[in-house]
């Protein structure tokens, strides 16, 4: 599990380490960081270094103080080097002395060189960011044609939201120092990949405010048969899903509770036959009420929102199982949250919502800080919420909280989420810790689009299909 930290935790700890390191040393550290990265960049855009053309957008804190250090470590690999300073009179003393005596030219025509140049290295700001691009600063980004690297973060994206409103950054890639920050996974299309650069912060950090999942995470809790299991042992998943008129959600959440993993599915609703006809290995019944034990659900996916589906999600939520409700079910917690007096305090509860069922759920969309507003419904209704988006986030009501960031939009599809349920459904049947399954459901989810897509726009049914293909790669090691 990689952890992510505030920028108030990572500014605490760069105290204490501060306190205890000659000065300058931690800039010394980030700005070689900085200048590698960009030597990189020039490699893998150019073909070379030496005697390429890097421009230096220079702020008036810390941030610009490692662009204009990383400049001089750039002149002495022979690269021409030019810096704009957007706040001359507080651009960083000791950098700026640096810069200049390696051979770097401040410059005042910046957008002249930026039409130049090979790269151009985001200094502007970093930590202390709030709000969008000033307007100077906005205007020489707007000319930027080159590769960018942003230092630390791309500047006019939120840090701790990574929210936009207004002119901002984007990176070709962003080199970070001592721990990555929520912008680096809660915007991943602004901070192109991501770098890490070790700076000895790691002992004053402490606990991550937010995680993300491996392959090995996944690999460590993805439950696969063993010489003692059966078709019960590793959890039966009741799915509780699709109608007449929605066949289709059905056949989606059950398949992938499936494909998920080697326990037994049952189905119980109205798809029945449309069920059975694609996934002749699922026990199908026509109801919740005459569906056999399993152990554990998930309900919702083309239920309706009537009364039918409504007794449907009152008798899943009073099974005293564990539980994950999606879609329609969302929407009927929204619409009569008594609903939820059918479940037992504590029982496992796993909610799905995009923005829309979110609204529905909380009277309020996320907002630009969705860490917030997911953790805020988990607690409301101590539940795991699964916030569904371009990045995934999942909060437990004590605040654990994951993120996902999944490999380009291709879950962007109808019925993807009828999928993810089933996924989830399944390892809560497996009994692994609800937080955790939902977080591993959704990175194989996010990986699955990805195969399934291999860059061109893909169906809920190919995500579906290429289960299997994204547990091969996220548990290699495991496959016996
Ligand atoms: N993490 C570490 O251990 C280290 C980080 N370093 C670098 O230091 C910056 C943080 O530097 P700081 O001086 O605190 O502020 P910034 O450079 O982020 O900001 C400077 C200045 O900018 C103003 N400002 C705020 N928002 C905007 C905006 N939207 N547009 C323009 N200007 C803005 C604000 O007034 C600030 O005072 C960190 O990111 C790292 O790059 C150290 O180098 C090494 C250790
Ligand atoms: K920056």
């Amino acid at each position: 599990m990689q952890g992510i930290w505030t920028t108030e935790r990572i500014r605490a700890a760069e105290e204490r380490l501060l306190a205890v390191t000659p000065d300058g040393a931690l800039m010394h550290r980030a700005a070689f960081g900085v200048a590698v990265a960009a030597a990189d960049l020039l490699a893998e855009h150019t073909g070379g270094v030496a005697g390429r053309r890097v421009v230096l957008l220079v702020g008036a804190g810390n941030n610009g103080g490692d662009a204009l250090w990383a400049g001089a470590f750039l002149r002495r690999r022979g690269v021409g080097v030019a810096a704009v300073l957007l706040a001359p009179n507080r651009a960083h003393p000791a950098g700026l002395a640096a810069f200049r005596r390696a051979g770097g030219r401040v410059v005042d025509d910046g957008a002249e060189w930026i039409s130049r140049a090979d790269l151009v290295v985001d200094g502007i700001v970093g930590l202390s960011a709030r709000g969008p691009l000033r307007p100077a600063a906005a205007e020489l980004v707007g000319v930027v044609r080159s590769p960018v690297l942003a230092v630390d973060l791309p500047s006019g994206v939120d840090p701790d939201t990574g929210a936009v409103d207004g002119p901002a950054v984007t990176a070709t890639r962003t080199v970070t120092f001592g721990a990555r920050k929520p912008v680096h996974v809660l915007n991943p299309a602004r901070c192109g990949d991501v770098v890490l650069v070790d700076i000895g912060l790691g002992p004053e950090l402490g606990e991550p405010d937010l995680s993300t999942l491996d392959a090995a995470d996944v690999a460590a809790v993805w439950p696969v048969p063993g010489v003692a299991d059966d078709k019960y042992s590793q959890g039966v998943t009741g799915v509780a899903a699709g109608s007449a008129v929605y066949p289709g959600a059905a056949v989606l959440a059950a398949g992938s509770a499936v494909l998920a993993t080697s326990g037994m599915v049952r189905y119980a609703g109205p798809a029945a036959d449309v069920v059975r006809a694609n996934w002749p290995e699922v026990v199908a019944t026509g109801s919740v009420t005459d569906a056999g034990r399993v152990q554990a659900w998930v309900v919702g996916p083309g239920i309706g929102t009537g009364s039918e589906g409504r007794e449907t999600l009152r008798h899943v939520l009073g099974s005293g199982l564990p539980v994950c409700a999606d879609a329609d079910a969302i929407t009927l917690i929204a619409s009569d949250p008594s609903v939820l007096d059918a479940r037992e305090p504590g029982t496992p509860l796993v909610l799905t919502p995009h923005d829309g069922e979110f609204e529905r759920l909380t009277g309020a969309r996320p907002g630009a800080d969705r860490v917030a507003a997911a953790r805020a419904a988990a607690r409301r209704f101590d539940a795991i919420v699964l916030l569904k988006g371009h990045n995934t986030v999942v909060a437990a009501p004590d605040g654990r909280t994951l993120v996902n960031v999944p490999r380009g939009s291709w879950l962007a599809t109808a019925g993807s989420g009828d999928v993810l349920s089933g996924l989830i459904g399944a390892l809560l049947a497996s009994g692994l810790d609800p937080w955790l399954a939902a977080g591993a459901a959704a990175k194989v989810h996010g990986q699955a689009a990805y195969l399934a897509a291999a860059g061109a726009p893909v169906s809920a049914s190919g995500i579906l299909h290429a289960i299997p293909d994204a547990l091969r790669a996220l548990t290699p090691a495991r496959r016996l």
